[in-house]
Parts: structure tokens; C-alpha cells; sequence
């Protein structure tokens, strides 16, 4: 039985893990479950799956909720919460599905237990995936991809020669804006922006599609999953969502994974991996699916992903520097504070002022990261 603790276990993510979970009641046993601030789901979540640990993100959510819980589970809270869910709850495997590089510290603190890691958190192999990558590989820890894409080029990549391996091809549905055209974006709402076409998930990555800075964050993730150059990752409009990647290897073939878009599919391989399990998620039809379609991605209507390619091959800071200003101009757009298209100046802005630090420390990883939040915050 694999002891599990799921980090952001009341969002998106976090839900269908344990709906995947609970489905197979036999082979999972939940240890841990991190919060933010929707105590009422994390009060059921833990109605069900009796954790010994859970997390919140206050002292006051911790002290409403003690009383609450199941008798025996322990509350914590805050950073340290995340970080005790991750490494003190005996997890052997820990979903990290919490939004943003929030997420980093606790992922660090599950592989330092010696932890398995789902991730889903892509936000923290952007902002430090060579210490990330570093420290599972030296204590011999797994990293299986949660992110569609890469669960995709994860299951293409099976049983293959690592060295055959030409290129990457990561799909992009275009998101809530792809059939505008840049002009018609300029008094988009963040109502229209959260109507994804094809996948329901949280706010941030629904904005993140929209403004193409999800397929940046995705194609600096295959660069540390996969170990390989930037001139090697592409990506490609495919409106559809069906195809979820590709591999081209040296012998011109292509193999692509394919299914309806459902998130418990790639939630679930990471969990059973190498093994394959019967899903929930409804069968791919492909007649009734009809034609597929692939367009060339279009850098000058989509210039976030320009900006990720471009920090993704500068390395050091720079990708921290992309991640955090998108984060807060995110957080600025859902609030109504800034238009849409203020998201990619405040990137483009903030990257330009920064002074990047080539091999970065985790410490400065953080100050980076704190520093560019504050000029994103800042911007008029
Ligand atoms: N949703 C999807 O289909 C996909 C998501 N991803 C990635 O997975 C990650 C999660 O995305 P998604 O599930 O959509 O995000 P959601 O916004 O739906 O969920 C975020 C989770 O993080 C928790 N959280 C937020 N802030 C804090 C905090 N300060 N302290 C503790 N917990 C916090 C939330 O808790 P609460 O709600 O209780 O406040 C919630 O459990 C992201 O990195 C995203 O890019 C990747 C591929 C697909
Ligand atoms: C489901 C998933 O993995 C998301 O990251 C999804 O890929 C978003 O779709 P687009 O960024 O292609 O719109
Ligand atoms: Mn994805």
C-alpha cells in the first residue's frame, strides 16, 4: 500500500488525485493533505481519508479547524505546514499539486524524505530546476510527470534509446483567446480569460493558457524532466487537446499519446507507473473526434512564449525572474487591477531590470523570486 501525502489537495489537481485515489482503496493509504484556505473541503477530504497530518495556510484556519478533524490527525500550518505534510506525515509518495513556486520548498522537503514525487507543480522546476533535479537524482528519488504534456512525452519516451531522440513536439490548445486575434484582446475580461476551451482547472493556469506562459512554464519543465536543449523542444497548435505530445526520434517516427483531455489519466499513470490501471476517464473515439489539427505556433501573436524560450536559455535567475512577475501580474489580472495584456509588459519589464546570477543557490532562487514579485506588484 503506497502511503501518499497530496499537497493542494482542495484545487483541481489535488481533487482528482483523490478521486483517483479512492478509487482503489486498497492500494493507497492518504498520510497527508495540504490546504490553503477552503477548510470545508479539506474538513471532508479528511472526513474520508483520516490523514495523521493536515495543513493549512494560517494559524487562525489551523485553530478554527482542530476541533473539527478526526481524532488523532495533527494540524499545521503555513510554509512549515506544507513542509511537515510533505516530509513528516511518512509519505512515500507525495503529489505536489500546489499553484505557484510556493510549491518549492515542500517538494525539496519530500525529496530530502526520501519521497517518490507526482508533480504537478511546475512552477517549481521553472524557478529551480537544477536544484530540484539535483537533489532527487542524488538521493536516487523519481520525479513522475502529473502536467499532461509531459506525462505524454514521458509514455512516448518508454522503453526507447534516450540517444535516439531528435526533438520534443508539446502540443498547445491556444487557450481561452485562440481564435482572437491580438487586437481583440485588449478589453478581454477575466471572465472570458477562465473559459478554457478544452480542460477545467484553477485560475492561474486558465490564465496562463491563454497567455501562451503556460507552454512556456511547460517547455522550460521538459527541459529539466528530459535533459534536453531548448532547440530541441517545439510546440505546436493543436486546438484540439487530444494529442498530449510527441517524440520524433532520429528514424524521422513520431510517437504520440492521445485521450480526451481528463487530468485523472496522466494523475493516475504517475501514481502506477510503470504499471497501467482502468481509468474513469471516458474512451478516446477517434471517428467521433474527426479531423485533428496542427497549426505553427505563432511567436508574435503569443510573445510570453517567446520571453520563456529566451529566459529558459539564459538559465540561472532568469526563469525565476519569468515565473514570479508572471505570477503577481496573474494575481494583479484576477483582481481586476490590470488588462490582460499588462501581463506580458510586467514580464517583459521585470526580466529586463533583473541581473541574472548564473548558477543560483536555493537562497537566491528565493530573494530572486521575492524581488521580482515586488517590481511585478509595482508596475503601473
Ligand atoms: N489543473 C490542471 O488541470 C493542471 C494543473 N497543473 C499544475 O498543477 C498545479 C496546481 O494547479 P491547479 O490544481 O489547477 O490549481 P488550483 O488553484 O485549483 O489549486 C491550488 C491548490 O494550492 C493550494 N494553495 C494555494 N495557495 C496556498 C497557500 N498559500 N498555502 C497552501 N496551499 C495553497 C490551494 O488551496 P485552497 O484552494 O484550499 O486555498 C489548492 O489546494 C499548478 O502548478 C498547475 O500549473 C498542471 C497541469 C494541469
Ligand atoms: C491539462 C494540462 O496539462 C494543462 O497544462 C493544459 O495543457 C493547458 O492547456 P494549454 O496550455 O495547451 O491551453
Ligand atoms: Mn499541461
Amino acid at each position: 500500500m503506497r502511503k501518499i501525502a497530496v499537497l493542494g489537495c482542495t484545487g483541481s489537481i489535488g481533487t482528482q488525485t483523490l478521486d483517483v485515489v479512492s478509487r482503489d482503496p486498497e492500494a493507497y493509504e492518504v498520510v497527508g493533505l495540504a490546504a490553503g484556505t477552503n477548510v470545508e473541503l479539506l474538513l471532508d477530504q479528511a472526513a474520508v481519508f483520516r490523514p495523521r497530518i493536515v495543513s493549512v495556510a494560517t494559524l487562525e484556519l489551523a485553530e478554527d479547524i482542530r476541533s473539527r478533524l478526526p481524532g488523532g490527525t495533527k494540524v499545521v500550518f503555513g510554509e512549515e505546514g506544507l513542509i511537515e505534510v510533505a516530509a513528516g506525515a511518512g509519505a512515500d509518495y507525495v503529489v505536489c499539486a500546489l499553484v505557484g513556486s510556493l510549491g518549492l520548498t515542500s517538494t525539496l522537503a519530500a525529496i530530502e524524505a526520501g519521497a517518490a514525487i507526482g508533480l504537478a507543480n511546475k512552477e517549481t522546476l521553472v524557478t529551480a530546476g537544477h536544484i530540484v533535479m539535483k537533489r532527487a537524482a542524488d538521493k536516487g528519488v523519481p520525479i513522475l510527470p502529473v502536467d499532461s504534456e509531459h506525462s505524454a512525452i514521458f509514455q512516448c519516451l518508454n522503453g526507447e534509446n534516450r540517444g535516439a531522440v531528435k526533438r520534443l513536439v508539446i502540443t498547445a490548445s491556444g487557450g481561452s483567446f485562440r481564435d482572437r486575434t491580438r487586437e481583440e484582446l485588449t478589453n478581454v475580461t477575466v471572465e472570458d480569460a477562465l473559459k478554457h476551451p478544452n480542460w477545467s482547472m484553477g485560475a492561474k493556469i486558465t490564465i496562463d493558457s491563454a497567455t501562451m506562459v503556460n507552454k512556456g512554464l511547460e517547455v522550460i519543465e521538459a527541459h529539466w524532466l528530459f535533459d534536453l536543449p531548448y532547440d530541441r523542444i517545439d510546440v505546436v497548435l493543436h486546438p484540439e487537446s487530444i494529442v498530449h505530445s510527441m517524440v520524433e526520434f532520429a528514424d524521422t517516427s513520431v510517437i504520440a499519446q492521445l485521450g480526451n483531455p481528463d487530468m485523472r489519466v496522466p494523475i493516475q499513470y504517475a501514481l502506477t507507473y510503470p504499471e497501467r490501471k482502468p481509468s474513469p476517464a471516458s474512451p478516446l473515439d477517434l471517428v467521433k473526434a474527426g479531423a485533428l489539427h496542427f497549426r505553427e505556433m505563432d511567436f508574435e501573436r503569443y510573445p510570453c512564449l517567446r520571453l520563456a524560450y529566451e529566459a529558459g536559455r539564459v538559465g540561472g535567475t532568469a526563469p525565476t525572474v519569468f515565473n514570479a512577475a508572471n505570477e503577481a501580474a496573474v494575481a494583479r489580472f484576477l483582481r481586476g487591477e490590470i488588462p490582460f495584456l499588462a501581463i506580458e509588459t510586467i514580464i517583459e519589464r521585470v526580466l529586463a531590470k533583473h541581473t541574472v546570477t548564473p548558477l543560483p543557490e536555493l537562497a537566491a532562487i528565493l530573494d530572486t523570486d521575492a524581488w521580482a514579485r515586488r517590481e511585478a506588484a509595482a508596475l503601473k
